[in-house]
């Protein structure tokens, strides 16, 4: 297997990231390595992921729609609802064509980041709730899922799904379904 260019990664993310989002890319790093230690996950694989994670987060929806028209990647429709959403499948497709990152487990903890999914994996909750949690973020609700991790991961990841659908409902805004898809499922595990 080629080595992964997580040096070339880096350059470009710094290029194309607002300041401001880079620091968010760094404290998700950082979250999702302590949590992974914590929660007996490979840090390594949550590092790579949380790094590549937000790679398309500041491209326009035209450009996030071209992008999956010309590769070919193939969605469920209600993925092109919400287009912002689909900067976490482009970033797996950049991830695996431009920076050697092969492992499937470490592509699908991207592709889902924003929304979760059913059955979601350690690595998944890892960088879903590094994401919502990391020290630069201070939005209402933050302290809740924050304080929902000592009761697990998959605590956190629910508190984080609730606060996200009910603030997209209360300001109006179209719910990729995936969210809903994510929260049934972790209550189906009794979470
Ligand atoms: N299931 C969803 N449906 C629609 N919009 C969503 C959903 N989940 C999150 N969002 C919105 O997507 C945007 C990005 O989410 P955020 O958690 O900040 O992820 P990122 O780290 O990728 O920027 C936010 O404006 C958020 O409200």
């Amino acid at each position: 297997m080629a080595e992964i260019k997580l040096d070339r990664l880096l350059q470009d993310l710094r290029r194309q990231l607002s300041d401001v989002r880079f620091r968010h890319v760094e404290g998700v790093v950082q979250t999702a390595r302590d949590l992974a230690d914590r929660f007996g996950v490979c840090p390594s694989k949550a590092e790579v992921a949380a790094w590549l994670h937000d790679f398309a987060r500041e491209w326009s929806k035209d450009r996030l729609l071209r992008y999956v028209k010309e590769h070919a990647i193939s969605l469920p429709d209600e993925w092109l609802t919400v287009p912002l959403l689909l900067h976490g499948p482009v970033a797996a497709h950049i991830g695996k064509q431009t920076y050697q990152i092969e492992d499937e487990e470490i592509l699908d903890a991207v592709r889902y980041h924003t929304t979760g999914r059913p059955n979601m994996t350690d690595l998944d909750l890892v960088l879903f709730v590094a994401d919502a949690i990391e020290p630069n973020r201070s939005y209402p609700g933050v302290e809740a899922v924050r304080a929902a991790l000592t009761d697990g991961l998959a605590n956190a990841a629910r508190a984080s799904l609730d606060n996200t659908i009910t603030y997209l409902i209360a300001t109006g805004r179209p719910l990729g379904l995936l969210a809903v898809a994510a929260r049934n499922s972790l209550l189906e595990r009794g979470v």
